[in-house]
């Protein structure tokens, strides 16, 4: 688990190191752009083997500051360097002022423009040293052409991108906001008019092309630790973090020692040595040699609510994931009208008819029931009678609530935060978070234009504090979050990326997978964390091919490898 940072943080951590006297900020930038020339030819070991062109794009901050310094770095070994800049000399830091003047002493600095971007051979390598974790508004559109015209040398707009090339971004690809992973956009003009219709133009092309066409990379480099945003954003290429000499045991996955604060983002990494288990990833609690009894019981006992004939499969998934993940029991509370066809299809799992709230009232009555899941396959009518009956009650039992025990109050989402408790998870997709919570939806998705935007990590802590329970906001980066303000980020991109998950059932077996945990005994953050970690490498483990069924099989061999 490692622990990530704002902007705002990152910078705290620079300036505290400097005025501490353990290193200038000089220092911190020729470690840098030195790591960044490392991290390059590490990811392309070609690039490493003979000197070739290199352009570099610097803007006028810090960001800009490392740019140079890699420039010189890569002349030193005799690579062909252009350095396009955009600012004035007289307004650089001292640090990025020294490094500029170092390599006007080596070669040229055009100005980045357009035009003399899209003037010379066509490099081996474009580095991306405009903006980072300084950003506070939209780059300049001059900018992001400028960029996109050093990857059309020699190849025109026909399809700059099929002649090999590569592109490293300098701590973050110039335009996004390292807090939200959202690129900024332009300010939308107050007045209205002609004015307004060319916005809406521009304003549109920013939103398809900009970020995702001419400001994309191939590769980040990121100082010291991952930002929020990196992991928010899909943008990135392939992230390497460098070292620069402030705390290096920060970058070992599992640097998370001390207990989580309230106010930390976490992005779910566990890297365990086989047969190994830490104080923060339960894998002990998930092991049952180390569980306290050997009975079934002792492990937990879910209940899984199901839906009308026809409609039994998501429920089933979700049953199957709890079973594998290791509830000791798992039931299926079922209609009459659907018990033939559940029966015909499970073995391991038992079946209870559930025809409305005061049957499930009373099958409530075993309190050996310690784990409850609504939604996969519920129907919204019936989610919209069982959700109280579960929730209600003196010592209500944790509980999933997925899928159509969520959207079954769309339009009423007050009704079910009064009845939540704080052992509920709710675990919406982006369609089902906008029902329950259209507010905070419309704000995530406006279009960002001041940094630091509002994030996903934002979004899902309000969402839990409003609801008073653990909210796990689905997506290839989930967030998860408690009302406390703990917050994680579980991501199936990058070097996770499992594109394949995202088939029908996914989420169900989500959903089971979590109240399997829960039955075992795991509390409500580290159950919905552990389960959509599990969820990904279950993926990752199985590849291509994958469906919703293969989730829960993969289970054991992930465990394996986990060494349980
Ligand atoms: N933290 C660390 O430990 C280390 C950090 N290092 C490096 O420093 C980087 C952060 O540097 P930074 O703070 O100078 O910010 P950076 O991103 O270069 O840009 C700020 C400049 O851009 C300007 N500006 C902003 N938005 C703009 C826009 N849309 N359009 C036009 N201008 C805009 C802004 O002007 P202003 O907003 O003040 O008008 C200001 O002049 C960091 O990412 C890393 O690479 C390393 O050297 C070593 C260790
Ligand atoms: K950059």
């Amino acid at each position: 688990m490692t622990e990530l940072l704002t902007a705002a943080q990152m910078r705290a951590i620079e300036q505290a190191a400097i005025e501490s006297g353990e290193v200038t900020g000089l220092e911190l930038m020729e470690r840098a752009g030195r790591g960044v020339v490392e991290a390059v030819f590490e990811e392309w070991p070609d690039l490493a083997k003979a000197p070739h062109r290199a352009v570099v794009l610097c803007g006028p901050g810090n960001n800009g500051g490392d740019g140079f310094v890699v420039a010189r770095r890569l002349r030193d070994k005799g690579w062909t360097v252009e350095v396009l800049f955009f600012g004035e000399a007289d307004k650089l830091s001292p640090d990025a002022r020294k490094t500029r003047d170092v390599w006007a002493e080596m070669g040229d600095i055009r100005p980045l423009t357009v035009e003399e971007a899209a003037t010379g051979k066509r490099p081996a390598l474009l580095i991306d040293a405009m903006f980072g974790t300084g950003l506070s508004r939209a780059i300049p559109l001059e900018l992001a052409n400028a960029h996109h015209a050093v990857r059309k040398r020699d190849v025109g707009d026909s399809h700059p991108w099929l002649v090999p090339f590569h592109i490293a971004a300098v701590d973050c690809p110039s335009g996004l906001d390292c807090d939200s992973g959202h690129f900024l956009m332009p300010e939308r003009p107050t007045e209205t008019g002609d004015d307004d219709r060319n916005f809406e133009r521009s304003w549109a092309w920013w939103q398809d092309d900009a970020s995702r066409r001419l400001l994309r990379t191939d590769l980040t480099i990121v100082f010291h630790r991952k930002k929020i945003g990196h992991v928010l954003s899909e943008s990135c290429g392939a992230i390497r973090v460098v070292d620069i000499g402030l705390g290096a045991e920060d970058l070992h996955p599992a640097h998370l020692k001390a207990p989580r604060m309230p106010d930390q983002v976490i992005e779910l990494d566990f890297e365990l040595p086989k047969g190994r288990s830490s104080r923060i990833w339960p894998g002990r609690d998930l092991d049952k040699r180390f569980g306290l009894g050997r009975h079934k019981y002792d492990h937990g006992h879910a209940l899984i609510l199901s839906g009308p004939p026809g409609q039994t499969g998501a429920a089933r998934l979700a049953a199957r994931g709890a079973l594998r993940i290791g509830a000791g029991l798992v039931t299926l509370g079922v209609l009459s009208a659907a018990q033939q066809e559940v029966a015909s299809q499970i073995t391991a799992i038992m079946l209870k008819q559930v025809k409305d709230a005061e049957a499930l009232a009373n099958v409530l009555q075993d309190d050996r029931l310690n784990a409850l899941c609504l939604g996969p396959g519920l129907g919204v009518e019936r989610a919209r009678e069982f959700v109280p009956v579960v929730c209600g009650g003196v010592e209500p039992r944790p509980t999933v609530l997925d899928a159509d025990a969520l959207t079954a109050f769309e339009g009423a989402p007050e009704t079910l935060f009064h009845i939540l408790h704080n052992t509920c998870v709710l675990t919406p997709h982006a369609g089902e978070f906008a029902r329950l919570f259209p507010d905070i939806a419309e704000k995530l998705n406006a279009p960002a234009t001041k940094g630091p935007a509002y994030s996903k990590v934002d979004a899902t802590r309000e969402a839990a504090a409003r609801a008073g329970c653990v909210v796990l906001f689905k997506g290839p980066e989930t967030v998860i979050a408690a009302p406390d303000g703990r917050c994680s980020i579980n991501s199936a991109q990058y070097d996770r990326a499992a594109p394949w998950l995202a088939t029908a059932g996914s989420g169900d077996v989500l959903a089971g997978f979590i109240t399997g945990l829960l039955a075992r005994g795991i509390d409500p953050m580290s159950a919905a964390e552990t389960a959509a970690w599990l969820h990904v490498e279950c993926a990752l483990s199985f590849g291509p091919g994958l469906i919703a069924e293969d989730l829960p099989e993969e289970l054991p061999k992930v465990f394996r490898n986990l060494g349980l």
